[in-house]
Order: structure tokens, then sequence, then C-alpha cells
């Protein structure tokens, strides 16, 4: 760890496996040291996500750090940082992203088609609630949370040893999240993201430092075509003026220099949905992701989407 400069960059994360698995590689490329913050939201589990006012407690523990200058940056899942940018820091680095698929995680090897009627299947995300039901109106659709191995331990057949009122058939979750933990064997179905748009920039990294005192070094893990894809994401859903637990799936893609982004906006029940597209040559504009996502919310919006969903903040992640 003695970089010429003397010290090692001093990189920020939580402590969960899911942060630890995620943050360690980014860590490792830079040669940094990791240092684990612990937030109230770690801390306090028998408080329900909602109550701390969705995940905004966990980054304002490791944002504080790094006001502090207790670390020099600090990686965040992207898809978990609230829109509104933070005074004084910045995305410094967005690294190359994972899968921004979901996965649905079954007993048995099952796939959606094939679940018995009546399943039960778990998730804490209003989005994926309304995906499953949009596919299956006949599904038990039952809240969940906990961390990623908590989740998969409730599923199974009536013979796998698990407490009946906690065992369910499946559980969707995010495919990149199984993946850094080493368990995307336990996917039993990954849903394409054109039928499948999932949350703003799932998938994603978010490396952030103060302005004015960025190190140099981030540039190396900085990719381009992911921070693009997943700032034009993010950029619908901050155009929605919609919350992390809002009923929205977004899709960004870069083709060749063409960005492409579709959204589409879910009623609770799965009921009806809104689907916006649009595209334009990236080169072509000052700020490709923010005109495509303007135009994107602006139609739908039109369309009728704050009237058909709930969009405002408040309420679970996704
Ligand atoms: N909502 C919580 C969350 N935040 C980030 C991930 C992992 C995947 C990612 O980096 O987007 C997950 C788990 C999940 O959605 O299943």
């Amino acid at each position: 760890m003695t970089a010429a400069s003397g010290s090692a960059l001093r990189i920020g994360t939580r402590g969960s496996a899911l942060a630890l698995a995620q943050a360690t590689p980014v860590a490792e490329k830079l040669g940094a040291e990791l240092v684990v913050i612990q937030s109230g939201g770690d801390r306090d589990r028998s408080t329900p996500l909602a109550d701390f006012g969705g995940t905004g407690v966990f980054v304002t523990a490791l944002r504080e750090a790094l006001l502090a200058g207790e670390v020099d940056a600090l990686i965040h899942s992207y898809k978990d940082l609230p829109t509104a940018p933070a005074d004084g820091l910045e995305i410094a680095a967005v690294p190359r992203r994972a899968d921004a698929r979901d996965a649905l995680a079954a007993r048995d090897g099952l796939t959606l088609e094939h679940l018995p009627q009546g399943a039960r299947i778990g998730t804490g995300s209003p989005r994926r609630r309304a995906q499953l039901l949009a596919r299956r109106a006949d599904l038990d659709v039952v809240g969940l949370r906990g961390n990623i191995d908590t989740r998969l331990g409730r599923v199974g057949g009536a013979d796998a040893g698990i407490d009946p009122e906690r065992r369910l058939d499946a559980i969707v979750l995010a495919a990149a999240g199984l993946d850094r933990l080493g368990r995307s064997a336990e996917a039993t179905e990954l849903f394409p993201l054109d039928p499948w748009p999932t949350a703003p920039a799932q998938g994603a990294l978010a490396v952030e430092a103060r302005t004015g005192a960025v190190p140099r070094a981030l540039r190396s893990v900085d990719h381009q075509p992911s921070r693009l894809t997943a700032e034009a994401e993010r950029a619908v859903l901050a155009r929605l003026e919609a919350g992390c637990a809002a009923p929205l799936g977004v899709h960004a893609l870069l083709d060749d220099g063409l960005l492409f982004v579709s959204a589409r906006v879910y009623a609770l029940d799965g009921s009806a949905h809104l689907t916006s597209s649009h595209a334009m040559y990236a080169a072509d504009v000052r700020d490709p992701a923010g005109e495509l996502a303007a135009r994107v919310a602006g139609e739908l919006l039109d369309q009728g989407a704050a009237e058909l969903a709930p969009l405002g903040p408040g309420g679970a992640a996704s």
C-alpha cells in the first residue's frame, strides 16, 4: 500500500456484504484503503427502512465522513443515491456498470411462467410488485426486506425446513447483487430489460468525492458509457420528481453513439402502464442524458403518469 505520495487513498463504504463486495474491486484497482462507515440504518435493524425516509440514512453517514475528510471518496450503489445533488460533493467516477436486470430466484428452478397458481413471491419494491402482477395477477406478492442472504434464505419448497410463515416460492432481486455475492447460480430467470425495465442506475456504482478535491486517480475507474446511461436513467427519475419507491422502470442504452432511453410507469396493482422511449446521437447535443430524460418524462406526464401511479418520495427502496 505504499503509494509514491506516501499515503493510499481512503475510500468509504457501508459494511454490508454487498457494499464490501462492490467496493473491494474498485479499491484494489486504485490501491486504496477501504474504510467501513457505520450508519444508523446499518446499526438499527428493527426499524423499517421506510421510517428512515428511504435509503437516505445510509448515504448521510457516508457523506458526513467524506465532508469531514475522514475519507477521500465514497462508493455507493448508484441506484440508492437520491437524485438531488449534495452540497460540496460530486460524482467523480462511474465504474463499468454490472448487469442492470432483475432476476427471479425461485424454488426448484422454476421460472415466473411455471410457478403455481397463487404462488408467494417476495419483494419490497413497488415497481417489482407491479411488474409481477402485470405478468401474473394471481400471484401473492408479499413485502420483503433484509440483506440478500436473508432474502434468499426464505425461498424453498414445503420440505426445505423454512418456517411456513416466512417461506416463499420466489423472490425478485437485482442480478448485480446476486453476481457480486457469488450467488448468481440461484437466479432461475433473468428478465430482459425491454419488457422489464429496472430501477434507475441499477447495477451501477457511483464514486463520490469533494468538489475541488477529486483525487486524480479516480479517472482510471470512470467508464463514460456507464456514466451516461446511469445519468440518463436518473434524470428521468428527477424530471418526474419521483422517489425511490415510485413504480418506475427505466432503461438506457448507448449503441454506436446513439443514446436510447425508455421509461415505464406502472399502476401499483400492475393493471396498467405507460411507456415512453426516445433516442438521439449523444454527440449532437451538450446534455443528451438531460435532453432525452426531459422528453421521456414530459411524455409520461402528458399521458397521465402522475394520475396512474404515486410518484412522490417515501416508502421502501427498489
Ligand atoms: N435496493 C437495494 C439494492 N441496492 C443495490 C442493490 C444491488 C444491485 C445494484 O447495484 O443495483 C440492491 C439489491 C436489490 O435491489 O435487489
